[in-house]
């Protein structure tokens, strides 16, 4: 007789891949007098999904900001498939960005833009297609993020908060990125759409390989969906690594996050 197949591994126990794709080291970041970021270190591995979290205004969206180059820092490093920030022509920086995708917290759609026209704005910056071309691609991209075609025509004001994250990460994807930055993509959702939302990120990772880069305050998102989390207090990480390995953190802000009361909550509810 054969062997019974062996209960399928939890999603995050995935053998991940040591490929750094995403390095930032020792850097600083200030806005006038104040560091945000001090002497931070981090990398992200090809093909997880991390989650990124820490106290409010710590710097979260600053380091993503600093990852994709819109913040400038003091000092030190992020190279993004090994290719130095700092050190890139105007060609090679287009090249590059033109391999990630970034899904902001807020403004995610232009107001006076269809949702197919917004899905539409990043092809036609960096592509010379037909209109045919795009709106096949505008579709496509539609029905990869759960959404039904007569959206296309839609203006964000006549979808709900959900459709427009929907919407909005439909866009992300619009250039075949091989990484999505998401800045709390769950929130403002209710705990249904926000639970939706992470299969769907979750199911996009894997069907088409994405890096993810998360930064949430949401701790079923935590626990369903991400690899890794890393965690951010005093402008740097102070710790990284599985959900289990958060929750036996000793750090004081990890040990209120992860085992205060919305956290026992949100155990309880598993
Ligand atoms: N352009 C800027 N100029 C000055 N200060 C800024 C600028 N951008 C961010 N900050 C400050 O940097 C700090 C970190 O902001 P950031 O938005 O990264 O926090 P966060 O960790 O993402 O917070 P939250 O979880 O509340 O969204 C905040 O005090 C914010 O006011």
């Amino acid at each position: 007789m054969d062997a019974p197949a062996p209960p399928p591994v939890p999603q995050r126990r995935r053998q991940l891949s040591r490929e750094v794709i995403i390095s930032v080291r020792d850097i600083v970041v200030g806005f006038g007098e104040r560091v945000i970021l001090n002497h931070l270190d981090l990398d992200v591995y090809k093909g997880e999904i991390l989650g990124f979290v820490g106290t409010s205004g710590g710097g979260k969206s600053v380091l993503t900001r600093t990852i994709l180059g819109l913040v400038p820092k003091t000092s030190g490093k992020v190279e993004v498939f090994g290719q130095d920030l700092d050190h890139l022509n105007e060609r090679e920086r287009s090249a590059l960005e033109r391999r990630w995708g970034v899904l902001f917290q807020q403004g995610a759609l232009f107001s006076s833009l269809t949702v197919k026209q917004n899905i539409q704005f990043p092809l036609r910056e960096t592509l010379r297609l037909s209109q045919r071309m795009m709106d096949e691609i505008a579709f496509a991209k539609i029905e990869m993020v759960g959404l039904k075609p007569d959206v296309a025509e839609k203006l964000p004001s006549e979808l709900s908060g959900g459709m427009i994250k929907r919407a909005a990460l439909a866009r992300a994807l619009a250039l075949d990125p091989e990484i999505v930055f998401l800045d709390e993509p769950t929130s403002g959702l209710d705990p249904i759409g926000a639970g939706d939302f992470d299969e769907l990120i979750r199911t996009l990772q894997q069907t088409l390989g994405l890096t993810v880069f998360m930064v949430t305050h949401d701790l079923d998102s935590l626990h369903t969906v991400c690899d890794r989390i890393a965690a951010l207090a005093d402008g740097k990480v102070i710790a990284q690594g599985t959900i289990e390995t958060m929750m036996a953190a000793q750090h004081p802000w990890l040990r209120a996050y992860f085992h205060g009361a919305r956290a026992r909550a949100v155990q309880a509810a598993r």
